[in-house]
Parts: C-alpha cells; structure tokens; sequence
C-alpha cells in the first residue's frame, strides 16, 4: 500500500489506525452530507463501507454533492458516490445498495453486521427507522443534519446514551391564524395570508373553504362578517377573466376588508389600525417598475404604484388562465408554486400591499420567494464542517470511547455531541443519559430462536404466556396480559382467538423480522410492549426455543382520547377570532415548500435533529 495513510497512522497510531481499517461501517444516505462523509471516509481509511440511498441525482444535486457531475444526472446516488469515492482510493471495499433502507432485507441481522451506523438522511422518519434497527442491533449510531447555517452531529448508542428519538422533535410552529387573517404584525403574515388564504380563495378550491370558516364562526357578528366575506367571494369569483378583476379584488381585500374590521364591534388588539387602501387613486397611479426583470427588481422593495401595477398585472393573468380552465373543467383550480411566475408576482404583490395596509417592512420578491416556498437554503460548507466532525465521531466509536472509561483509576471525560450554531461557530454538550420514557430505546428486545419452518404461532403464544423470562415481574406478570402478536402492519393474532396451527414461515415471517407484542399494563395510560425478533436455526426438535435479552418492562405512553378531545376543543376556542381553514393550510403550506437548486424542501416529516428555528422569525423552520 502506497505511503497514503502515513499521516492517519502518525496521528492515531498503528493500534486504532488498524481497527479503523478492520472496522465495517454504513452510511445511510449519500446526499449533501453523505458525499462529504464518504470523501471523509475512505481518505481516512475505513476499510469497509456499504452506502445506501434509494434516489437519483438530479441537476439541483450538484452545486453541493461533489461526488456527482452533470453526466450522472438520473443515476443512482449510491453507485456513483461508491464509483467516485474508489477514484480517491481503490483500497476501500464499497457496497452501494441503490435501494430505500426500509426493505425487509436490510433487517437487524445486517444492522448487526456492521461496528457503527452513520445517518445521512433528509427525514425524520428514516432517521427514526435507522435509530430504532440500530437500537434493536445494538449498533452505536451518529445522526447528523444541516439547515442553512446551522448544523448538529450526535452519537447514539444503546444503553449509554439518549438514543435519536429520546427527545421529542419540534413540531413547526404556524402563526395564530387570527395573526394571519386580522392582526398581521410581521412580513410573513403577509406573506402567508397571500399565498395560503387569498391565493387559495380566488383560484383555489373555495366551496369548501367557504363551509369551514362558517362552521368555524363562533357568534353572530363573525358569522355576519363570513356571510359577506362568502358574498364578497362568489362575486369576485363570478367576474374571474375579465378588465375588472384585479381591481375587484383590491378594492375588496385591501379597503372593504379593512373598513369591516375597522368598524367590527369587539375590537381586535393591533399594534397600529390599519389604514385602507385609496384603491381608485393606487390604480390611476399604477406604474412599471424601469428595472422590472433585472436582480436588482428582484431584490429590492417596491413602491405601492410598483406593487400595485405587478399585482394587477399577474392578477389579471391568473384570472385569464382560471376562466379558460373553467371552461374545460367546472372543478379547475391553480395551485401555488412558487416557480410559477405569475403565483409569485402576486403573492410579493399582495404581501407587499397589505403590508402598506398594517405598516410593517415590505420584502423582495426574492425574500418573499424564500419566505412562501419555506426554502432552506443548503450550504456545501455546513454539510463538510458536519461530515468532518461525523468522521471524527466515527474514530472515536471505533475507538470505543465514547462513553467515560476508567484510565489508571481516573475517569476519561466523556464524548460530547457537536452542534454548529451559526456565526458562534461549534459548540458541544454532553450526551445524556436515555429518556426512561422512550418509546424506541426503552422498548423491551428479546431475540427468539426457533425453526421457522415448525414452530407455530400457538407455539409463540404459548411461550409468551408461560416463558418465566416473561411471566415473571414486578408488575402482575406479562404472560397474564397479552393483548396481540403484530408483524409490521399486520396484526397476526390476537390473544382472545387462541392460538394458530400455521407455522412462522407460513405466516410469511423471516430471519430478523421483529414481532411486536403488545399486553395490557397496570399504567393508566400506558401500554406494554415487546419486540421480539426472530432469528431461524435449523433445529430439528419440533420445540426448539431459545430467548436471548433481558426484559425491562418498561411501559409506553398511549395517546389519551380524553387528551386528545381536550386538545382539539383548545384549538376550536384558538379559532374562536379567526377562522379554521386558514389555520390548518397554513400549517400544511408552512412546511410543504418545494425545493429546487440549491434550496431544501421542508416537508412535514423532515427531521430537525435537535435545532429548534421558530417560523414566527420569518425564516424556515426545518432541517436538512
Ligand atoms: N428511506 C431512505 N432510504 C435511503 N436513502 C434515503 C431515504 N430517505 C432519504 N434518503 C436519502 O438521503 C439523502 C439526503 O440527502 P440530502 O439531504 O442532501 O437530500 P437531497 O435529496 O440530495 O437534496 P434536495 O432535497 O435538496 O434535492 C438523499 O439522497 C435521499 O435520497
Ligand atoms: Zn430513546
């Protein structure tokens, strides 16, 4: 071997240099911080790696995943990350698996196969995936993600520290919609209220809309004002393709709209009373920006004769294009998108004029772009600073010193995870213990070995019901409480109906698949489970059992219905000032953006890891 490692070795020395390149680990993903930890990993010699990612590269990959090239556009990212990544150096095995990491094959056992799982990933639910197959393999785990600026590696491994899904994630917070449709104090609300309430009123799906916000009024003079809303819609909807509508529709939202709220009888709290519109003399004074379409247009703020003749313009063209869909389709609807041009004119437009209206800052078309599509832009820098502290993570773990060790009778300290909190640059905090409550990581695991070709499901029950292993406890003994034996989605049987003849591999079961058992707990509010995999060895003893792992009977919080109604009585008085379908899309439409170039799509499922942005500061809220 050439002389490439020289420095590996002089830093780490021959003894964990070795185990590094003996050790077998796995990327999941090979995206923005993938490539970077690939790179990462192979020039400092890790033997052994298997990526998985089941996408393709696409144009928009390569401004930040510099394993790829315009040639491998529509190629699986595995592949040709593993490809290029041998280029760097031929001495490293790759596997790529161009597949999702939710196929059966990549079951516990595989998990198992490997000394340490890195996350990659862009979800939170494929985060909580590999975080729950490495706690049932007993694999230490680093989870990273990016958003813009702001970065966070962490390890997490099993009975030592808090496993990924230990603490609950943030849930992106929506501004109040009363915020959103009355009492606007932040570019944003304007912002939102253009694209998730008007937009969708003038070109969306209205009947519906119109229903909801009735239902949602909660006394006469609220529904009095949702009566003539509903009017004041139908209306403008009626005059959709033709001269007057973009007019119409001003007049309506930026004068009568506030004139109404102005003479509302139970004042509403704002920070300063808006001022209506003087529609007739805005139109009249309407003009073409001179650098309309230059970057300079784009990013600087308008003047309302500005705004007012863009909002004009893109709302006369949306209407054409909605009274010709009309009269192919009754039920034809425009969608926001904000690489349609003329959805984005008038969302800046409109944003723009109400703001006027409340008297807040005014934003770009380029901001506001950023602000409606809820883009984060990702950043090549952030994703290599992270990949760097992953890969030293990785030595450390490899090194197995990760948690505090006894050196001559003094304690090591222990490893920290590393946060990268924007211009304060990185900062670190102990990994804490595991949350005693957690669903993943607190979760009973018990490996059951049988032949799957003879044992039967009545078998397993029976087990379950009389194996001391489970019988016993502090409680009034699991074996009394069994509720049901689950398989993934399906549900294969359910204690009341006695056991089954069927034989495990009749029932479709595999090596390393993980049955769920569920029993009733003496907890209110809490259930009891097991997860029991299976493993097969080929016994020819028809009774063949064997049960490896200690039971903790720790139990699970269940969701409460009486909680839950609470909860959705809370958010009906929440609406009480506002109305309920704006709230609700505009949750949804806060965190659905769509990406494109170097921008990331937030979508309700992304996985923050830990770093909480609020989207009441104008900004995204979610992470890479
Ligand atoms: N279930 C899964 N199995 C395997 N790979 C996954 C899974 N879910 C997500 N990934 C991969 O994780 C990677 C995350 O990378 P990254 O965050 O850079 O996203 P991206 O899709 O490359 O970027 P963008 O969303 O901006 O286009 C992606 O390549 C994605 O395909
Ligand atoms: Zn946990």
């Amino acid at each position: 071997m050439d002389g490439r490692y020289k420095h590996m070795i002089d830093s780490l020395g021959p003894d964990l240099f070795d185990k590094i390149q003996n050790s077998r680990v796995l990327m999941v993903g090979a995206g923005g911080i993938g490539c970077e930890l690939l790179k990462n990993l192979v020039l400092a010699g890790f033997g052994n790696i298997e990526i998985i990612d089941l996408d393709t590269i696409d144009l928009s990959n390569l401004n930040r995943q510099f394993l790829f090239q315009h040639k491998h556009i529509k190629q699986s990212k595995a592949h040709v990350a593993r490809e290029t990544a041998l280029k760097f150096n031929p001495h490293v095995n790759i596997k790529s698996h161009h597949n999702s990491i939710y196929e059966d094959q990549y079951n516990v056992p595989w998990f198992k196969s490997f000394d340490l799982v890195m996350g990659a990933l862009d979800n939170l639910k494929a985060r909580q995936y590999v975080n729950q197959k490495c706690i049932q393999a007993g694999v230490p785990l680093i989870e990273s993600g990016t958003a813009g600026h702001l970065g966070q590696t962490s390890l997490h491994v099993k009975d030592i520290s808090r496993c990924y899904s230990c603490d609950p994630k943030p849930v992106p917070k929506a501004p109040a919609s009363c915020t959103i449709r009355s009492t606007p104090t932040a570019p944003i609300h304007c912002i939102v209220w253009a694209k998730s309430y008007l937009f969708c009123k003038l070109f969306g799906e209205d009947e519906d809309a119109i229903k909801e916000d009735a239902e949602s009024a909660q006394n006469t003079e609220q529904l009095e004002t949702l009566r003539k809303e509903s009017e004041a819609t139908s209306r403008l909807r009626n005059a959709l393709g033709t001269e007057e509508f973009g007019k119409m529709v001003m007049q309506q939202v930026f004068h009568d709209d506030i004139e109404e709220l102005l003479n509302q009888k139970e004042k509403l709290s704002w920070r300063k009373e808006p001022t209506p519109l003087d529609v007739n003399t805005l139109v009249s004074n309407a003009v073409e920006a001179k650098d309309k379409g230059s970057t300079e247009f784009e990013q600087r703020e308008w003047t309302p004769e500005e705004a007012a003749h863009v909002f004009l313009e893109s709302t006369s063209k949306l209407s054409k294009r909605m009274a010709e869909g009309l009269k192919e389709d009754p039920n034809f609807t425009l969608e926001f998108d904000k690489d349609d041009q003329d959805a984005m004119d008038f969302v800046t437009a409109c944003g723009n004029l109400r703001a006027h209206v409340y008297d807040i800052e005014k934003k770009s078309r380029w901001d506001t772009k950023e602000m409606a599509g809820n883009i984060i832009p990702a950043i090549a820098t952030t994703n290599a600073i992270i990949a760097g502290l992953v890969v030293i993570t990785a030595i450390r773990v490899i090194d197995g010193k990760y948690a505090p060790i006894e050196v001559e009778g003094k304690k090591t300290e222990q490893w920290k995870n590393a946060y990268l909190a924007g211009p304060g640059g990185i900062t670190t905090e102990p990994i804490g213990p595991y949350n005693p409550l957690c669903v993943a990581c607190q979760t009973n695991f018990l490996t059951l070995r049988v032949n799957l070709n003879t044992y039967t499901l009545g078998q397993l029950a029976d087990l379950l019901q009389h194996e001391p292993e489970l019988a016993e406890g502090d409680r009034r003994g699991l074996g009394l409480q069994l509720e049901a034996i689950e398989l993934g989605d399906r549900r294969l049987l359910d204690f009341e109906d006695g056991p089954v003849e069927k034989t495990l591999s009749e029932l479709q079961t595999k090596n390393g698949d993980v049955f769920i058992v569920i029993a009733d707990c003496d907890e209110p509010g809490h259930t009891l489970t097991v997860d029991l995999m299976v493993e097969h060895v080929d016994s020819m003893e028809d009774n063949f059992y064997e049960l490896v792992g200690s039971r903790k009977l720790a139990s699970r919080p269940v969701s409460n219905p009486e909680e839950e109604k609470k909860e959705e009585e809370e958010k009906k008085e929440d609406g009480q000032k506002s109305l309920k379908r704006s709230s609700d899309d505009m949750k949804t439409d806060q965190v659905n953006g769509q990406a494109n170039g170097s921008s990331k799509k937030a979508k309700q499922e992304d996985g923050p890891v830990h770093i909480d942005l609020d989207a009441d500061d104008d900004g995204p809220m979610l992470i890479e």
